[in-house]
Order: structure tokens, then sequence, then C-alpha cells
């Protein structure tokens, strides 16, 4: 069985790439970064290790890569005999791989009728159904019924911390030992080969939800009030007693909201959001805040997991959520200059304010509620 899985990063490597190789498939990693496809083309393994007191480590094999850019019709011959393709590139990078990606399944179309299943692991809600909507957007209208029939685009959730990696040998990938790998049903075609440690669910909304308002919106909380506090790692962050109450804080409103809304368990989900914070304070772990900060205007996004559960706490309960707010005005002073979209969000908050900014970005009206108390509390921080 071959698996086609575009992104050879931290979590291509270190989660799905890892557990589709433990699952029995060869593993052809799509990339554009030059070393990574030449190391794994050589060695054709790479180790992953368990970030915990044991540091167990597990050698991932049966594995080789091939570059989207230098190599396109070698990616698209993979593509033809593919069992499985899987993404984690990036939210931003989906439209750029569609391109090749609508190619080799135009050309496996006309010789190979097995059906084939797309899965898009990005932390996004509805990923594969985008990366569909881009494919689409590349082929001819009676190609289309032919892609409906024989292509299944599923969403899913992945959660795995996976930090930015500095270890000696450059393909080995340290990971922490948490992993949750959620598909949705719904658009299988027949039957999909199994995946180790995968978890199929007819229904994704509840356990996106979970996942993104919970572990990322916390996770993006420590990472904005740490860089505010110039702690280097969110281990730091959540070490300071302000940032970790200010984090559970939020998460208890973005809690709020994912119980009203999907009738759970009170005291479940608590400890849920508990383990979450764990995980973050996780010693054998170091995650800088700027990677767990990166792509500011991403995560302003209307549906992401910040403004996503401040409107919904709002909508629901006729309140502002205090937590919340404090985290998106802390993202809105997030001014690293590496970011390109940190340099970005800046300028339009110079050119056309906070107010400018959460309407271009977050779609919310200049005098919504939520955006007189982030002014405010922007105001305030800075
Ligand atoms: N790291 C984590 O903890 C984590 C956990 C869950 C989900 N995710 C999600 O996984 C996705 C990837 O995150 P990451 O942390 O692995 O990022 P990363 O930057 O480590 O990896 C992305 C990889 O995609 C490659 N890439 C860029 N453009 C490409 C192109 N056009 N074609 C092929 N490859 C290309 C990059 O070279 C890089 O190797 C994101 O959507 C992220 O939200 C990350
Ligand atoms: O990948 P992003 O930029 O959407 O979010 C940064 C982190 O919160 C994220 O990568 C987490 O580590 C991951 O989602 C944990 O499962």
């Amino acid at each position: 069985m071959l698996a086609v899985h575009f992104g050879a990063g931290n979590i291509g490597r270190g989660f799905i790439g890892s557990l589709l190789s433990q699952s029995g498939y060869e593993v052809m990693f799509v990339d554009i970064n030059d070393e990574v496809v030449r190391l794994l083309k050589e060695k054709q393994e790479y180790r992953v290790i368990i970030a915990d007191e044991n540091r167990q480590e597990q050698l991932i094999r049966n594995v080789s890569a091939v570059n989207s850019q230098t190599e396109r019709e070698k990616l698209i011959d993979y593509i033809t005999k593919a069992h499985l393709i899987t993404t984690a590139v990036g939210p931003h990078i989906l439209p750029a791989i569609a391109t090749i990606l609508a190619e080799g399944l135009q050309k496996r179309i006309t010789i190979n009728k097995t059906p084939l299943h797309i899965i898009a692991c990005e932390n996004m809600i509805g990923g594969s159904d985008v990366l569909k909507s881009h494919v689409f957007a590349k082929i001819s209208e009676t190609d289309k019924p032919l892609f409906e029939t024989y292509y299944g685009f599923l969403n899913c959730a992945v959660d795995r911390i996976v930090p930015n990696q500095k270890n000696d040998d450059p393909l080995s990938v340290v990971v922490e030992p948490f992993f949750e790998w959620v598909i949705e049903k719904q658009n299988i075609i027949g039957d999909i080969p199994p995946i180790q440690g995968a978890h199929f669910v007819d229904d994704l909304k509840p356990y996106i939800e979970r996942k993104l308002f919970t572990v990322n919106t916390g996770h993006a909380i420590a990472s904005y009030l740490g860089y505010y506090k110039k702690w280097k790692t969110i281990q730091e962050a959540m070490n300071d007693g302000e940032i970790r109450s200010d984090v559970e804080k939020a998460l208890h409103e973005s809690g709020a909201v994912l119980v009203k809304k999907y009738g759970w368990n009170e005291n479940e989900h608590q400890s849920y959001i508990q383990k979450i914070i764990q995980r973050f304070l996780n010693p054998s772990i170091s995650d800088e805040v700027v990677r767990v900060a990166r792509s500011p205007i991403r995560k302003l996004g209307a549906n992401d997991r910040l403004v996503g559960p401040a409107t919904q706490y709002y909508d629901l309960f006729g309140q502002v959520p205090l937590g919340l707010v404090k985290g998106i005005a802390a993202l809105l002073l997030f001014d690293y200059e590496n970011d390109d979209e940190a340099v970005a969000l800046q300028k339009t908050i110079q050119e056309t304010g906070v107010e400018g900014a959460l309407y271009q970005y977050s779609q919310l009206e200049k005098d919504h509620p939520l955006v007189i108390a982030i002014k405010d509390q922007w105001q305030h921080l800075k």
C-alpha cells in the first residue's frame, strides 16, 4: 500500500507519516525542502522520539520522498498509484498543492479507477472540503462527476504537539506521547485501508471544535501572552501564574460554549481541559511561543480558535468572554518580525486601527461589543 503525504515537516514526519508507516503503508513524502527530500530518499527511515521521561524511540521505516517542484512527473505517477493521500502543509499551502494534486488525480482517472481517499490533516474546520474546492477549481466540468465518484475527501482532526526540531539528526522528530487522529466517515467511498490509531466517526464537528477550541485556543493564548511577557517557550509561559490563569479562564469560556452546544458532561470537559494544560507544561518538550503564535491573521479568522468561541459565547450567553478577549488583544500585539502575517497585521492596525483589522480578518462589525472590549484590552496592554 502506498500513501502519498504532502508536507514532511513536524506533524508530517512526527505523526501522520509515522502512523501510516506503522500501519503498513510505504510512505512517499512530498515536500519542497530539498534537504529533507534528499535525506529521506537516502536513508528511507527516521526516528520518532517520544518526549517523556523514558524517551522511547520508534524507527519509522519504508519511507521516501519526492520534491513537488523538481519532480512533478514522478509525483503525478505516485498519485496515480496511491492508496491514500494525506497532507500536513499548513492551511495557507493547500491552494498551492491543489494544482499538482488535480493534475495527478486527472491522470489517475484515465488509468486507475479505484477509489482514493484524500485527508487534509491541518488545524482548521473542514480542511479536506477546502482542499477539495481548490482541486475542483482546477478541473473541467466533465471531470467533476468522475472525481465525485472516485475521490473521497475526508475531514479530520489531528492532535499531537510537535515543536520545531533542533536535533543533531535532521530527520528525527521529538513528539509528545499523546496523539489523536479523528476522521469523518461521511465521504468514504467503499472501504478505506486501516490506519493504526485513527478513530473514525460519523460526525466530526464536536471533535474538531473540542480540539480547536480547547487545545489550540489555550495554546494560542499562552503563546500571545507569553510573547507579550517575553517568555521564549510555552512551558515558561504556562509556568507564569498570571498567564496560566488567563489560559484557564479562556478555556472555561470556550468550554461553556462546547458543553452548552453539545450537551457534554461539564466535569468531563473540565478534566479534558486539565489534561491539555498538563500537555502544555510537559517538561520534556521545548515549544517556542513564536511557533505556536505563527500566522496570527489565520488565527484571527471568524471560525478559528479565538474569535470562533468568543462570538459563539457572546451569541449564547449575551456576555463578553473576557479571557478570550484578552487573548485576542494579545494576538493584536504580536509583532514578531520573522512572521509575515504578524508584520502584515501590524501594518493593517496602523492603517485602519484595531476595528479595521477585526473587520477585515474576523468579519466583526465595528460596533460589536467584542470589538469594543478587545480594543479596550489592547489599549490597556499596549
Ligand atoms: N506541529 C504541530 O504540533 C501540529 C499539530 C497538529 C496539527 N498541525 C498542523 O499540521 C500542519 C503542518 O504543521 P507543521 O507544524 O508540521 O508545520 P511544518 O512547517 O513543520 O511543516 C510543513 C511542511 O510543509 C512543507 N511545504 C511547504 N509548502 C509545500 C508545498 N507547496 N508542497 C509540499 N510541501 C510543502 C514545508 O517544507 C514543511 O516541511 C499545519 O496545518 C498545522 O496546523 C501541526
Ligand atoms: O499549527 P497552528 O499554527 O494552527 O497552531 C499552533 C499550535 O497550537 C499547534 O500546532 C498545536 O501544537 C497542535 O495543534 C497540537 O495538536
